[in-house]
């Protein structure tokens, strides 16, 4: 049922007959769990010694890739078709999960149901989400004080630092109850009035939320979880992975580049002209951000979608660096064949997520990472809720000396 092509399962006629269910997601999650114990038991106790690849050198010196080793229940990620949420591809989950009321747009709440529970949530469902969230999240008074005299040093509550960092002394808006998360979210950071803009983060949150288990972020708090910390410590910690270029900080070092390179090219964007910057680039040793990935071998289908809700917005397609990101996805692939080293030559979705934010007036870099920070807590915690459910053990792989591999080599 959680194999891919579940399309099935999920087929319009199953949702419509779930119309009426108005579970709430703690009752929806109670059904799943008995069934998903009885599965792990039965993989343990039917195919324990079952072999399902094998090790090699490469795995080892390799930092892991492509070796299977995690267990992930709610997303898998395949080379060339990209993630697909307990089966459902992301235009899938575009038809098929509710958007908020007035909206298109995948909403973080429909999407963190399915992927806790591996089922689509109806339409009450997920409004009744969405208000126990906005009944649960205002922060207590102690804690604004706290967080209001550690600033921008609390990486945490992602909206008020937004605000105290970049607006500082301008009131922060209540909670509205009738809204979902993400559309609270955007009117805490003080663009409430940009439906465009609400509408293009909740898709962003929506689809940044998963991404399987090996990538840094969510193996780092599958990692820390797997102590016993708690989770607000575990996905502390993953924040930390996410920070870095090679990860989540790629979407903010995109745009600084891409605006770099318009800097340098003036107003005449030709393909010539970005082909040279790419190779200056290259040449001087860095990576271009944005491109390639450890697993995808194809563009990113979450790359896709964004840049779809460009398509479908004419004022997006006139803006300078929307239309260089997009030239600079026209050549950038055939540049890095022909430099010869990435595995995958095509962009990620850090190459577009930032410029949106930026034409919308969200112009502040270093916050992107936040936000994507925001989104990633849907699926680590997910994970952490099934690591405790199934009681899953501490990990601790076996690690290997370069003498000891060459020991095993000749054995
Ligand atoms: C949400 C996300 O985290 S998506 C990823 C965001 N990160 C980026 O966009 C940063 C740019 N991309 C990269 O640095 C890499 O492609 C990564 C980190 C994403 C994946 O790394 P890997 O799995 O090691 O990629 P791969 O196996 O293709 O690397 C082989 C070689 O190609 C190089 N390479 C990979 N991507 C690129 C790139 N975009 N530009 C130039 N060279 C690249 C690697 O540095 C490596 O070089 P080396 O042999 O000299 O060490
Ligand atoms: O899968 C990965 O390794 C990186 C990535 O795209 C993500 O975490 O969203």
């Amino acid at each position: 049922m959680f194999a891919r092509g579940a399309t099935k399962y999920f087929s319009r006629g199953f949702s419509q007959r779930r119309l009426a269910s108005t579970k709430t997601i703690r009752e929806a999650l109670e059904e799943v769990v008995p069934r998903k114990q009885l599965q792990l038991k039965q993989l343990k106790t039917e195919h324990s010694q079952a072999v399902l690849g094998e090790v090699t050198v490469e795995n080892v010196v390799g930092g892991m890739r492509g070796l299977k080793a995690m267990l992930w229940e709610a997303s898998v990620l395949d080379p060339i078709e990209g993630i697909r949420f307990h089966g459902l591809a992301i235009p899938d989950c575009q038809k098929q999960l509710p958007a908020a009321p007035g909206g298109k747009e995948i909403i973080a709440e429909s999407m963190f149901w399915l992927l806790l529970t591996g089922k689509v949530p109806t339409e009450a469902e997920t409004r009744q989400l969405s208000r126990e969230l906005a009944e649960k999240g205002d922060l207590p008074e102690y804690i604004e004080k706290l967080i209001d005299s550690l600033l921008a040093r609390l990486p945490a509550l992602a909206a008020r630092i937004y605000r105290n960092v970049y607006n500082p002394g301008k009131p922060i808006p209540a909670i509205n109850k009738d809204l979902d998360l993400v559309g609270n979210y955007v009117n805490m950071l003080g663009f409430g009035d940009n439906h465009d803009l609400t509408e293009y983060m909740r898709l962003y949150i929506a689809i940044h939320g998963d991404h399987e288990g090996g990538n840094a972020s969510a193996h780092t708090t599958h990692l820390v979880g797997s102590t016993l910390a708690d989770p607000f410590i575990s996905y502390s910690a993953a924040l930390y992975a996410l920070a870095g270029p090679l990860h989540g900080l790629a979407n903010q070092e995109v745009l600084r580049w891409q605006m770099n390179m318009q800097k340098e090219i003036g107003d005449e964007i030709t393909h010539d002209k970005i082909k040279e910057f790419l190779w200056k680039t290259l040449k001087s040793g860095q990576v271009v951000p944005g491109y390639g990935h450890g697993v995808l071998r194809n563009p990113d289908p979450r790359f896709m979608a964004l840049q779809q809700f460009c398509e479908s917005r004419p004022q997006l397609l006139d803006d300078r660096v929307i239309q260089l990101v997009r030239k600079t996805y026209e050549v950038a692939p055939a540049v890095l064949k022909e430099h010869g080293k990435t595995k995958n030559p095509y962009p990620n979705v850090d190459a577009t997520s930032g410029c949106v934010l930026y034409h919308y007036g969200l112009t502040q870099f270093k916050y992107y990472t936040v936000i994507f920070g925001v989104s990633r807590a849907l699926g680590c915690l997910t994970q952490l809720v099934w690591a405790r459910a199934l009681g899953l053990p501490i990990e601790r792989p076996k690690s290997l000396s370069m003498d000891a591999i060459e020991k095993l080599i000749k054995n």
